[in-house]
């Protein structure tokens, strides 16, 4: 019975609770309500002119009571004092302001403070002037508590020397109260004794005055110190004039605050902060904000009509102000606002300036060995349609609405959006409202792009460093991106970079200049068809146009044979190659293991001759050769640039395996120093053909469309890459970030005739010759040295026998059976090899073993070593 009680007791309670917790949250949300409307009245610019203008008034309209009190007051007093019967007396009120005046003044000056009544004229017109124009002339702070000791003190003060009755006004009645209750306390002295000391102090405690130094004024050193004490004025009022200079900042920045919260269009770059703040709290409160969620929504009102912003470049040029520059304009506070931002067009030089520089490049070098050679010309290069940016407005605002009802159907509310329009894709900035969490949107990433149902949108949440998020949507009309446009930049004539290379333009139509020997090498994977072999061109060319013969030099690898074939023509100038070969575009993959394990030859002569110049990198040591502090007698020469370009990439790992990946490895983790780089194109970016070691080596990668997310992944470590629109269309990662970029587009007759220019030039006697590497069995001068018995493997006659045990040729049987990494069991193979243990690579099939038995073997490595 007693439990049944207690239980009904119980049940009525939790519902008196429910019903109280749901007042509560009513009352709570009619609070949260009320305030809003009030603070919406209150920011409203009308209430703000009229209040502030009010205050104005009141300041003058006090002014001129009060000062026509100081001399009408005592007459006027006498009329104020008789009662109020004779409405004929009024009229003889002699204050400027009438009646009213003097009735104010009488309460203010006489009645209460004298003439400390001006600080509220001060206050008021201090006041007005800040709500008009958004600032406080002085600080308020400072004014408010100068303001109450003057109206205290003052009045003690003249109410002590003033007590004539013509002149009581001066110190009002609180200067005689006080000055009744002093004399009364501490006698006419003590009085006049507080009221001294009382100023002292007051200044003492605001301005820091130091007492020992005025004490040094007085004392005997006084001419030694007049100097220093009157600096030291200057200084404390220095220092109070900073004080209130920063005070003032901190008010007016305190101020911005307040309004940049409570108006929803402010500027998104210099309100980054506050949005990351509001963003993290939102965080924190996340379960209150999804308690609230309902409530917000009614208040987030949907916007209605959006207003489009449109800042054309020229403005911005004319008005010299950066680009990236915010520029807020009033609008209601429900419009989202959509800013257009198109950067700036490139600086384009002339072309004559451009072909001017190339005139004088040959002068330039001390060094060059054909003084006379020209760099091409830019009337080499197609315009392809002038390279101007169209904004379609209809488009852009299309887009925008998609965006902004598509968010809103996942209850994301927006802040601002800002179009920056690039030459092929749209980058629509998102300020998302505050509270809105950021994995929220990037969850709906397919979402959104469904909905947007477009091909090549991709959606960076949060654009790195900004705080907004990125939603990229491909242009309708996209535009070409010439690669004469580029090579006309100011950006690439005018770069510093030793191996610049015109890459292609930002989706802010920026052009991007990249230095290949920065980088140090470069990746670059994409379907078929999307624009790869255009980029290799676009970079081949952009470095044609920088780069005398002397100071660079290509090694083309080009398996399918047609792809490269026209640089044919440029051999003399620009290409190596392997000596008694006669194409220099390699196209045998044979060829290529040459060419690659003479590159690494290449590479460790080079850091010989590094160590012997003492230098630590190529360009040291050109600059020591240039500067004839490096003897040729002692096999110093000028060290080229030598660039690996490997068109299909995949076509040779498929046919040589290891073989090649091993050099290129080896390559990519050591040449960089000695000025050997690497560009290695791939159609099939597969694990097996990117494999871990190369991708470990290729910090720069670049990615034209590919088919799927995994290929994007194995390329960039991340998706993207199938989400872009091909033609050109490529995303550049160097290191973790990705860059969205539009590849210069430069086409084969173009090619042709900047490979024809160079070619009708004199050239060298020949392509430059790479170091011979020999690749049959008797040995000598590899790249592995297995020649040599004393540079052999620790483990190279236990590998042996393995081999000849198991009568099988393989890396990865040594690598089982000894425990080693890939990397020694492929230089103790070539060993082997060079032992004449094994047979030659025979592509897929395992090498054969040419020694038949164990017995044979001990013979043989006896006869070496007796031979050695
Ligand atoms: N930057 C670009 N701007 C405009 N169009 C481009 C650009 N790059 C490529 N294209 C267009 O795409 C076509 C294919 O480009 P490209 O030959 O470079 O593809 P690919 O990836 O090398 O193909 P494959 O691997 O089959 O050789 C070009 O003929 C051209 O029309």
């Amino acid at each position: 019975m007693k439990n049944r009680f207690k239980k009904d007791l119980d049940s009525s309670k939790s519902n008196a609770d429910e019903k109280k917790a749901a007042k509560d949250s009513k009352a709570k949300k009619e609070k949260k309500q009320k305030p809003d409307n009030k603070k919406s009245f209150l920011k409203d610019q009308r209430t703000r002119n009229l209040v502030g203008l009010a205050f104005l008034f009141i300041s003058a309209i006090l002014m001129l009571a009060l000062t026509s009190h100081l001399f009408t007051g005592n007459a006027d007093q006498s009329i104020l004092n008789t009662p109020l019967s004779e409405f004929e007396d009024e009229r003889e009120i002699r204050n400027w302001l009438g009646s009213f005046g003097a009735h104010i003044s009488q309460k203010l000056v006489s009645d209460w403070f004298g003439i400390a009544s001006f600080s509220f004229v001060i206050l008021a017109f201090l006041i007005g002037f800040r709500i008009l124009f958004g600032f406080f002339l002085l600080p308020f702070k400072q004014v408010l508590k100068y303001t109450i000791f003057t109206l205290l003190w003052l009045p003690a003060f003249l109410g002590y020397f003033f007590t004539s009755s013509d002149l009581l006004l001066l110190g009002g009645g609180v200067g005689q109260t006080i000055n009744t209750w002093l004399s009364i306390a501490m006698g006419d002295v003590g009085a006049l004794l507080f009221i001294i000391f009382t100023a002292i102090g007051f200044v003492a405690v605001n301005f820091k005055v130091s007492f020992a130094k005025i004490t040094q004024f007085f004392g005997s050193e006084k001419e030694l110190n007049e100097s220093e004490n009157s600096s030291f004025y200057k200084k404390e009022e220095f220092e109070k004039r900073e004080q209130y200079l920063k005070e003032t900042a901190d008010e007016e920045s305190d101020d911005e605050v307040e309004e940049s919260q409570s108006e929803p269009q402010p500027a998104a770059i210099e309100e980054d902060e506050n949005q990351e703040i509001a963003l993290s709290q939102s965080e924190d409160e996340e379960k209150d904000d999804e308690s609230d969620e309902n409530a917000e929504e009614e208040n987030n009102e949907p916007s209605e009509e959006l207003e489009v912003d449109l800042k054309q470049d020229e403005e911005k040029a004319e008005s010299g102000s950066d680009q990236k520059e915010e520029k807020d304009g009033e609008s209601d506070e429900e419009d989202v606002e959509i800013e257009i931002e198109q950067s700036d067009e490139d600086e384009e030089l002339s072309d004559r300036d451009v072909n001017k520089k190339v005139k004088d490049f040959g002068e330039y070098d001390p060094t060059l060995d054909l003084s006379k050679f020209k760099l091409p010309t830019i009337e080499l290069l197609d315009d392809h349609g002038g390279g101007e940016i169209k904004i379609n407005r209809e488009e852009l605002e299309e887009n925008k609405n998609k965006i902004v009802d598509t968010l809103k159907n996942y209850k994301i509310g927006i802040d601002k959006i800002k179009a920056t329009v690039g030459p092929t894709v749209t980058l629509y900035e998102i300020v998302p409202e505050a509270g809105v969490r950021i994995s929220k949107i990037k969850n709906l990433e397919d979402d959104i792009a469904l909905s947007l149902s477009a091909l090549g949108i991709r959606i960076i949440a949060p654009i790195p460093g900004r705080g907004t998020i990125g939603i990229e949507v491909p242009n309708q009309d996209p535009d070409i991106v010439s690669m004469r446009s580029l090579i006309k930049s100011d950006k690439f004539q005018n770069s510093k970079y030793a191996l610049p290379i015109a890459l292609g333009k930002t989706v802010s139509n920026e052009t991007f200049i990249a230095d290949l020997a920065k980088m140090p090498h470069l990746l670059m994977a994409g379907a078929t068809g999307q624009g790869k072999s255009v980029g290799l061109n676009a970079i081949l060319v952009s470095l044609l146009y920088r780069l005398h013969p002397s100071q660079i030099k290509f090694v083309l690898v080009d398996p399918k044979k047609v792809e490269l074939t026209l640089f044919n023509k440029i051999e003399r100038h620009y290409l190596a190659k392997l000596p008694d070969t006669e194409e220099a575009i390699i196209t045998d993959n044979s060829q290529v293991i040459n060419t690659l394990n003479s590159l690494c030859i290449e590479m460790d002569k080079r850091y010989e001759l590094l160590k012997d110049a003492m230098v630590r990198n190529v360009k040291e040591y050109n600059n020591k050769f240039i500067n004839r502090k490096l003897n040729p007698e002692n096999g110093h020469k000028y060290m080229p640039y030598i660039v690996l370009v490997v068109d299909e990439f995949a076509d040779l790992i498929m046919t040589a395996g290891k073989e090649v990946e091993t050099p290129i490895a080896r390559l990519a983790q050591l040449a960089r120093a000695v000025g050997i780089h690497l560009i290695i194109a791939t159609q099939r970016p597969s694990v097996n053909v990117i494999t871990g070691l190369i991708k470990a080596n290729f910090p720069a990668r670049i990615a034209f469309r590919v088919t799927s997310k995994v290929d994007s992944r194995t390329i960039l470590d991340s998706g993207g890459a199938d989400q872009l629109i091909g033609r050109g269309d490529m995303l550049l990662s160097q290191g973790s970030d990705l860059l969205r970029l539009q590849c210069g587009f430069v086409d084969t007759p173009e090619v042709e005739e900047i490979c024809d220019y160079i070619g009708n030039q004199q050239g060298f006697p020949d392509a430059m010759h790479l170091p011979e590497y020999s690749d049959d069995s008797a040995g000598g001068g590899g790249a592995g040295g297995g020649g040599d018995i004393s540079d052999r493997d620790a483990l190279f006659e236990d590998s042996a026998r393995i081999i000849v045990q198991t009568q099988q040729g393989s890396a990865s049987l040594l690598q089982r059976k000894l425990k080693i990494g890939y990397n020694r069991a492929g230089r103790i193979i070539d060993q082997l090899e060079e032992a004449g243990i094994i047979g030659p690579f025979e592509g897929s099939k395992a090498r054969q073993v040419l020694i038949p038995d164990e017995y044979a073997l001990e013979q043989l490595l006896n006869s070496e070593s007796e031979n050695d």
